[in-house]
């Protein structure tokens, strides 16, 4: 059974609120906030302030996904905005392990993400720490690209290395994931996905969540 998680990279910030109630009532499992800061990704996006107005009125675990520099400078806002699960990228964090712990010591989830260049080598050492990793399909910084199905692979070497270890994380992929190619992922071992576009551009949420559950078997 996956997790779907809506990008709200892709709601109508305008009416924010009243999508985040549509995807809840249509099913989803997460909510999957994107922080871009303009340095580490050529976006910017949202903070803070933005994440606590919500917090509250939806049910939906808040998955913050930071695309950041130094995030390690900003792990205790986020927490006390309401995150429930924090996850940083591995290519942000000088120091991923300690990092790793901070996001931990407040008892909340923590998550590591890798750009498509990066090896599954960066998170070797610290995989035991995680509850989640964060394959990522497209280059981070925007919604409605193209998945780069190199990552296919990685997400298969990722999910032989859990299993080998008996550890239980998830694994999250993030960008241009649709109805019609969430069988790739799944198939290769991904648990948690992303949707930014093809959730919040659908005409028929409902049935867009249910072909995306039906597809991923
Ligand atoms: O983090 C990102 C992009 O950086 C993603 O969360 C995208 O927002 C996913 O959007 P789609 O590719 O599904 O439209």
């Amino acid at each position: 059974m996956i997790k779907l998680a809506p990008s709200i990279l892709s709601a109508d910030f305008s009416n924010l609120f009243q999508d985040v109630q549509k995807v809840e009532e249509a099913g989803c499992d997460l909510l999957h906030i994107d922080v871009m800061d303009g340095h580490f990704v050529p976006n910017i996006t949202l903070g803070p302030p933005v994440i606590s107005s919500l917090k509250g009125k939806t049910k939906l675990p808040f998955d913050v996904h930071l695309m950041i520099e130094n995030p390690e400078r900003y792990i205790e806002d986020f927490v006390n905005a309401g995150a429930d699960i924090i996850c940083v990228h591995a290519e942000a964090c000088i120091h991923l392990h300690r990092t790793i712990q901070q996001i931990k010591n407040y008892n909340i989830k923590a998550a590591v993400a890798l750009n498509p260049a990066t090896s599954l080598t960066a998170i070797e050492y610290v995989l035991g720490d995680l509850d989640m990793v964060l394959i990522m399909t497209v280059n981070p910084g925007f919604g409605g690209q193209s998945f780069i199905s190199s990552t296919i692979d990685k997400i298969k070497v990722l999910r032989r290395m859990i299993d080998e270890q008996m550890l239980d994380i998830d694994i999250q992929v993030d960008g241009g994931i649709k109805p019609d190619n969430v069988h790739l992922v799944t198939e290769a071992g991904a648990n948690v996905i992303v949707a930014g576009s093809a959730i919040f551009n659908s005409i028929d949420l409902k049935a867009t969540v249910e072909e995306f559950r039906k597809n991923a078997r």
